[in-house]
């Protein structure tokens, strides 16, 4: 198992970053890129191992995609090209990949079967494989469908009015796209607005997309347009570059071309929250995203209290945002994120597992965590635990910790952020 050896850094994190293209972006510009007829191009795509595994489940189904690096050319005829796999398609650990592609696959006529590794298969599937059996959807699993390995039976399935009680892109996302064929207008309502990168792509793809505050209406498409997406950085990859700025004294650090979509910037609001110093320049919108610099300084933080309708806009970044805390004056209170119990691992034990190694005040509650700050962080051993967004948290403390931090299972992080360790030496030297 990869391992490595982490030391304290003696100066601030400085200079400009362009962080790896946007992990939602990417999957979803592979599957409507499979469901458009013609030749779609990425540029900035995240070649990390979730959205490989997007790629190859399409590639599975007859569709050419063309791969190297950032650059992605897809060739398809549309969704009644797409041929039957001869194999069982492997998720890895990509949650986004299994809910998106349930949705999808249950409408359209083939058979499928899905798995993933030991984390995906532990993760709820019953979120989306539910509203998709409303649908009239054919799917078996372990436990009637709510654990993976699932097989899938795709047919026409009619349309429905859903209003999810998780507050999920991924089963929001799944369910527009079992809305591409299905009987009619498909409508779902959200309490809280979740990322809507789905919604966006699709207009830029030109599918009929109706979105009316929480209201999404989607029509059923015969095929969808090629288009050229340019993915921006990725924010969830940014936040541990914006919190090591944050921390680590004399750093001045500017992150270039990242995604500011709204329902992504709960990151940003927080840290100022926290009395983060950090500035903000939109620059550009492209595909219906919203990209700009994003600047930050070393500054003295304090606790706050961090729940309701933003933990959406952040989940990915709520450990990250807890080392953070650790060197707040005072109590952070993370409440209302339940949901980071079903990820990679539950999160609100690995975090808080993990801080506490390091030396950190932090109790774990049922939704969320208490973290007392500032405390001092010291020499550990610890594990990513198969999970990349743990494994980047344990490099940002390990830039503070008094003695050297081993890190165990550090080759998690190419899930979403190959080159990270590159990153980190360059800005730290
Ligand atoms: O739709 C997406 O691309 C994602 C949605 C979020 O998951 P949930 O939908 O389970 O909240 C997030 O944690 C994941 O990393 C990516
Ligand atoms: C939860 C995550 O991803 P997924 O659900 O796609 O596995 C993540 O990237 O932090």
């Amino acid at each position: 198992m990869s391992e490595k050896i982490l030391r304290a850094v003696n100066k601030g994190l400085t200079g400009e970053l362009t962080v790896p293209g946007d992990k939602s972006i990417s999957h979803r510009s592979i599957i409507l890129g499979a469901l458009a007829n013609g030749t779609t191009t990425i540029e900035n795509f995240l070649d990390g191992e979730d959205c490989i595994r997007t790629i190859d489940a399409f590639r599975l189904m007859g569709v050419s995609i063309d791969q190297e690096g950032k650059k992605v050319t897809i060739k398809s005829q549309g969704k009644d090209g797409l041929k039957e796999p001869l194999q069982p398609i492997n998720l890895g650990n990509s949650g986004t990949t299994a809910r998106l592609l349930i949705g999808l696959l249950s409408g359209l006529n083939m058979h499928t079967t899905l798995f993933g590794d030991a984390s995906l298969t532990n993760r709820p599937m019953d979120r989306i494989t539910d509203p998709l059996k409303e649908m009239g959807a054919s799917i078996d699993g372990r436990q009637n469908g709510k654990y993976l390995p699932i097989a899938i039976r795709g047919q026409r399935l009619n349309n429905v009015v859903f209003e999810p009680k998780v507050k999920s892109a991924q089963v929001k996302s799944g369910v527009l796209l079992a809305g591409l064929t299905a009987n009619g207008q498909t409508t779902v309502i959200e309490s809280t607005k979740t990322r809507d990168h789905t919604e966006n792509m699709l207009k830029a793809f030109g599918g009929k997309i109706n979105v009316n505050g929480n209201e999404i209406v989607v029509d059923p498409i015969d095929s969808l347009k090629p288009t050229s997406i340019q993915v921006p950085g990725d924010i969830s990859s940014a936040a541990f570059f914006l919190v090591a700025a944050s921390i680590v004294p004399g750093s001045k650090l500017t992150i270039k071309d990242v995604g500011l979509n709204p329902t992504r910037t709960g990151i940003i609001d927080s840290l100022k929250k926290m009395d983060a110093s950090i500035s903000v320049e939109k620059t550009k919108e492209i595909g219906g995203e919203i990209v700009g610099d994003v600047t930050v300084k070393y500054s003295n933080l304090k606790g706050a209290t961090i729940e309701g309708d933003i933990i959406p806009s952040m989940i990915d970044e709520i450990p990250i945002l807890a080392l953070m805390a650790t060197q707040a004056k005072g109590k952070t209170i993370i409440k209302d994120a339940e949901e980071l119990r079903y990820k990679e691992t539950d999160r609100i034990m690995t975090v808080v597992d993990t801080l506490k190694a390091l030396g950190a005040h932090v109790e774990a509650t049922q939704d969320g965590m208490i973290i007392e700050g500032p405390t001092p962080l010291k020499e550990a051993k610890v594990s990513s635990h198969g999970d990349h967004r743990i494994g980047m948290m344990i490099a940002v403390a390990s830039l503070i910790a008094t003695g050297h931090v081993t890190l165990k299972d550090s080759d998690a992080i190419n899930i979403s952020y190959p080159g990270f360790f590159d990153h980190l030496d360059q800005l730290t030297q």
